[in-house]
């Protein structure tokens, strides 16, 4: 990233506003400097129109800036805009969703977020440093006119402020960077608190003055650690300032000293002092926009990691067939999550045919959904590869396979649309398609759901709206398993406990629907997560995973008859009923 991309993205956004802009900019900076002529000009006794001059001058200058005022917001308000979409366009487009669970990275989108604010000021900074620069040098030439040395005095002032008043920027900058996780927590906590749906545990455990604490303690951490890098820097740009005076007072002495000797006018000493007040003034401006500017340059610098980061997947080398014959083969498929050390899948050695509806099963964090997530292509193995029949997963494009699977998550999406768009959304060609939604709804068993609303299916759901639905959690997973009901021919079908919330006849009627309709479609694989036996039992094919380890595989039939981890899961399920 250089300074080139400030413009380069404002030029993008509009180039007349810019051509315009810069113009204004050029001759509001000559208008205050003829200022400074005109009053000298008038001190000397050069007469009246020289003080017409000197106001018209001044007049002209305040008009262009109100006007470059006008025609700089709107064009950074655009540019901000523009960057805003494509934060979250790229943000959108990365194949994994590692950047979505990973701190480090979350953080890095945090401050990208926020940093995308200074973009805003950073144009609209830039553009002032070009005017102040142009101010300064014609300063810079009208007082080396009284005398070469004035300018050196001013000058000498200026470099070592402007270094101040840098260190001062990354000083709050350092402590921004530092304080991201802590803010990041906080503001979890706070969500956690005023959010709708934690409301209900957070009353009966009498726990919200204790999250409320820990989110203060975590705001108090980050605020202090804030506060001292803003007291460190307003004592840095004091001392910035305190030099650029020092100069000016020294720049006006030297040129009393002048007019002392004769080599000087009085309307010089007006001229130096009004420049020269200008001078401080621009140079302090200078300064401060100078460091707008480098925070939109950082910000630039992580919009740059982030176009890096979302660079398009190497050109696929295949298509994912029309349907599968053979199946899904992991081989010695290992899985470490990004920034962490543990292998959660290890080795992993598995067929899932082509047209079964296959089971998992294992103990909390054995690494189901992990599996699932990574036959999804939501995260790629960190060893050892995906094959569809013979294609291997990784030469395909994941626009491509995406297109080609289907899935429910237990942490599913709540979209708070009408609900014929929070079923269409699933296969978006075919948002509008009533019909399309309607078989959907029926394989889902969602039809009564959608019976028993206001508007049916143009029912607004959701608490967002005032006159939204509020859904049980049961009925969101409804619309769920409809929504990925709502492609005809995905080649994988993942069921990841889409149905916790429905009685277990429920939730096996469901999966009855799927397994029948895996068997109608026998170029797929369905895969179902799931801790429930009734269910489990259905499918053709078991995998029993324990510590990220393939344990057992079989049919319900010949896995509970042999001792092991299914049969133990098995056993203790039975004997609670
Ligand atoms: N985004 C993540 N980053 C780091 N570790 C993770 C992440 N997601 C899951 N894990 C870890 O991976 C392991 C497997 O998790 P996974 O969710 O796959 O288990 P599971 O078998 O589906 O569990 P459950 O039955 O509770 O849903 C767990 O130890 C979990 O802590």
């Amino acid at each position: 990233m250089t300074w080139a991309t400030l413009p380069a993205l404002a030029w993008r956004t509009d180039r007349r506003a810019v051509v315009i802009l810069t113009a204004f900019l050029l001759s509001g900076a000559v208008s205050h400097g003829l200022v400074g002529v005109f009053l000298r000009e008038l001190t000397d006794g050069a007469g009246i129109l020289w003080a017409v001059a000197a106001g018209a001058a001044l007049a002209t200058g305040v008009a262009l800036g109100r006007a470059e005022l006008a025609l700089m917001q709107d064009l950074a308000e655009r540019m901000g805009l523009a960057v805003q979409e494509e934060i979250l366009t790229l943000t959108s487009g990365v194949p994994t969703i590692e950047h979505l669970e990973r701190p480090a990275y979350l953080d890095r989108l945090q401050m990208l977020r926020e940093e995308s604010r200074h973009l805003y000021f950073a144009v609209w900074a830039l553009a002032l440093v070009v005017e102040h620069a142009a101010q300064i040098g014609l300063g810079v030439a009208l007082m080396a006119a009284v005398h070469p040395v004035l300018p050196l005095l001013m000058g000498g002032a200026v470099l070592p402020s402007l270094l101040v008043r840098g260190r001062a920027t990354r000083h709050l900058d350092t402590a921004t960077e530092r304080t991201a996780e802590t803010t990041r927590l906080e503001q979890h906590l706070t969500d956690t608190i005023t959010a709708p749906d934690p409301a209900r545990e957070l009353r009966l455990n009498a726990a919200t003055p204790y999250l409320e604490a820990k989110a203060a303690h975590h705001w108090q951490e980050a605020s202090a650690t804030l506060s001292r890098a803003g007291v460190r820097a307003a004592l840095l740009t004091f001392a910035g300032s305190a030099t650029f005076l020092a100069g000016y007072v020294a720049a006006l002495g030297c040129t009393a000293w002048l007019a002392h000797r004769q080599q000087a006018t009085t309307g010089d000493i007006v001229l130096v002092a009004t420049v020269g007040v200008q001078f401080v003034t621009q140079a302090a401006r200078l300064a401060f926009h100078l460091g707008s500017v480098s925070a939109g340059l950082r910000a630039t610098a992580r919009l740059a990691w982030l176009r890096r980061y979302a660079r398009p997947a190497p050109p696929a080398t295949a298509r994912p067939p029309r349907r599968l014959t053979h199946g899904i083969t992991l081989r010695q498929v290992s899985f470490t999550y990004p920034g962490t050390e543990r292998e959660v899948l290890r080795d992993l050695d598995l067929h899932l045919p082509a047209g079964a509806t296959v089971a998992l099963v294992g103990t909390h964090g054995s690494g189901k959904t992990t599996l699932a997530k990574l036959l999804c292509g939501l995260y790629r193995p960190t060893r050892g590869e995906i094959v569809l029949d013979d294609v291997p997963l990784s030469g395909l494009s994941p626009a491509d396979w995406r297109a080609r699977v289907s899935a429910v998550f237990q942490d599913l999406a709540r979209f708070e649309l009408p609900a014929a768009e929070a079923v269409g959304v699933g296969d978006l060609p075919r948002l509008h398609d009533r019909a399309a939604v309607t078989t959907a709804l029926a394989q889902a068993g969602g039809l009564d759901l959608i019976a028993g609303l206001p508007h049916g299916l143009a029912t607004e759901l959701g608490d967002t709206f005032e006159h939204g639905v509020r859904l049980s959690g049961g009925q969101w997973q409804r619309l769920a398993l409809a929504r990925a009901s709502m492609r005809t021919s995905p080649l994988l079908l993942v069921l990841d406990e889409p149905t916790a919330s429905l009685d277990a006849p429920a939730e096996s009627a469901v999966f009855a629907r799927y397994a029948e309709a895996a068997r109608r479609h026998p170029g797929a694989v369905t895969l179902l997560i799931t801790h429930r036996f009734p269910t489990v039992r259905m499918a053709d094919l078991i995998v029993v995973l324990d510590d990220g380890r393939v344990v057992q595989h079989g049919s319900h039939d010949d896995l509970v008859t042999r001792p092991g981890l299914y049969a133990d899961l098995y056993a203790i399920q039975r004997d609670a009923l």
